[in-house]
């Protein structure tokens, strides 16, 4: 019996082409199973438009493989040059074809395209900027985050995870761990593992008027997790730009009030920001 020829580029193969090890103060830690590397185009939600797929950081290009594959076209951003040009070597069939696009450049930086749908092992370093560049634009989103990170932006209401992260995620989207994957799945291996994150947009169940007050609101509110809701509009009104939080706290109902931050569930907090912006001026903050 002989071994089926492999469907994609092998990892390790892409690699020594690309002459690199994988520099971790760059935030290159290469997938190199290929079972996970199958597995991830997989967890896009069935109905997504796959028709132009976004990939931030396309490293050596094993993920970009099989992106190419799963959607009609697909864009990547690659900070690193070397890769970059390695990519376009490495692709220039599908380059030549319009159906790959590589852009050289800083994923918080450049344009992006009008990509449908977007999965990406992401640079750790810039894990957050760049979800939070991407959120926001409403689309399905398959990324790879740290374990610890993943848990916080899935979190519930009560947990110890739960903070400013859970409720600005899931303002956006229906978030879900789908799979944890050990370091020894990269090399370098990162030192913690890491979990893949979908992100399936939707608009909240609640209406914000003004959404950035709203995410100032409760990032200044998680800045006193452990005191009172009450304590923690007083205490904070410097960076919510809130003029008048005592206003906001005789408007607001008791049991809120006395709850810590981290028991408010999104819908809570959208309430209280109503209830502020209907109370009290509010300025830029901090
Ligand atoms: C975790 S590696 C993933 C590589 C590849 N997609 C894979 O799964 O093997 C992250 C990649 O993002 C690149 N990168 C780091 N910072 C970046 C940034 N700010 N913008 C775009 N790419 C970046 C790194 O050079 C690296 O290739």
């Amino acid at each position: 019996m002989t071994d089926a020829a492999p469907e994609f580029r092998d990892p390790d193969d892409l690699r020594r082409r690309a002459g690199v090890r994988g520099d971790p103060d760059r935030d290159q830690h290469f997938l190199v199973d290929d079972r996970v590397l199958d597995r991830l185009p997989g967890y896009l939600p069935e109905d997504a438009d796959r028709s132009h797929l976004l990939e931030i950081g396309g490293g050596t290009g094993a993920l970009t493989d099989r992106l190419l594959a799963a959607g009609d076209r697909v864009t990547v951003v690659e900070r690193d040059r070397d890769l970059a040009a390695f990519l376009r070597e490495e692709f220039a069939d599908e380059v030549a074809a319009g159906d790959l696009d590589i852009v050289a450049g800083d994923a918080l930086d450049v344009d992006l395209p009008e990509f449908t749908a977007s999965v990406s092992n992401l640079p750790y370093g810039v894990s957050s900027a760049v979800t939070f560049r991407l959120l926001p634009l409403g689309k399905p989103l398959v990324l790879m985050f740290q374990a610890e990170f993943a848990d916080r932006m899935v979190a519930e209401p009560g947990t110890s995870e739960y903070g400013r992260l859970s409720v600005s995620t899931q303002h956006y989207a229906d978030v879900e761990v789908v799979e944890r994957i050990p370091p020894e799945a990269f090399d370098p291996q990162p030192r913690v593992d890491s979990a893949v994150v979908r992100c399936v947009p939707r608009d909240p169940e609640y209406e914000v008027d003004d959404e950035a007050f709203f995410l100032r609101f409760v990032k200044a509110l998680f800045t006193q997790r452990r005191k009172t809701v009450r304590n923690a509009i007083r205490n904070t009104a410097h960076i919510s730009g809130l003029a008048d939080p005592d206003a906001v706290v005789d408007a607001a109902a008791e049991d809120l009030l006395s709850k810590r931050p981290g028991d408010l569930s999104p819908a809570a907090f959208a309430a209280l920001t109503e209830l502020a912006v209907e109370t009290s001026e509010v300025g830029p903050g901090q």
